[in-house]
């Protein structure tokens, strides 16, 4: 299973290149490694296995965070109006996005960067995602809120963009006008 120690920190150049796509449809082993994502993020979340792994929450993984060159993420959340999201995506690319943007009054946090850092990180506050499945079939996402900020985070990362490379380097806490807080 995925722990800890799998996940790669930030200083490994992997996560600041941009990841290969994936062979559509995808082959057994890419399917493996997506489950044992998918699993990783579902077991962060279970208090149990959280102490009997030593895990850090995530609510998103993408595939360079675990060292591999491949350009897939997951996503398990719960969004604002408490609905379960579960992502799997494979060769994601945002096709469209709206002008006002939004985001976490808390900043963003990252399982590959171990140091708190402050300020405020502007996200489309809608997007359309097509991307693959597991089953290698395309699929079209409309996303706001909460799910569009998570599944944000994990495409930046596909694009080796680390969420602080989009907090305001004179201002952390400056935002472009069209960007109103999540809650
Ligand atoms: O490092 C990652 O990609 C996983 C991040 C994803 C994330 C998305 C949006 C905003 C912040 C982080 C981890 O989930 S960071 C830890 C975490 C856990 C639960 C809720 C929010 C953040
Ligand atoms: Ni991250």
């Amino acid at each position: 299973i995925i722990t800890m120690k799998d996940i790669v920190r930030e200083g490994n150049p992997i996560l600041n290149q941009v990841t290969e796509e994936v062979t559509i449809p995808p082959s057994e082993e890419d399917k493996e490694t997506l489950i044992c994502m998918m699993n990783f993020l579902k077991n962060s979340q279970d208090p149990v296995l959280v102490n009997k792994y030593k895990l850090r929450a995530g609510v998103g993984l993408s595939a360079n965070q675990i060292g591999l060159n491949k350009r897939m993420f997951v996503a398990f959340l719960t969004d604002e109006k408490g609905i379960q999201h579960e992502y799997t995506l494979i060769n994601p690319k945002i096709i469209s996005h709206s002008v006002s943007m939004i985001y976490l009054p808390q900043s963003e946090g990252c399982l590959s960067v171990d140091r708190e850092i402050k300020g405020f990180v502007p996200r489309y506050e809608r997007i359309k995602v097509k991307g693959f499945n597991l089953e290698g079939e395309e699929i079209e996402l409309k996303l706001s809120g909460y799910p569009s900020i998570v599944v944000q985070h994990e495409i930046d990362h596909l694009n080796g963009i680390m969420f602080y490379d989009r907090i305001n380097k004179e201002n952390p806490f400056q935002l472009p006008e069209n960007c109103k807080s999540l809650y």
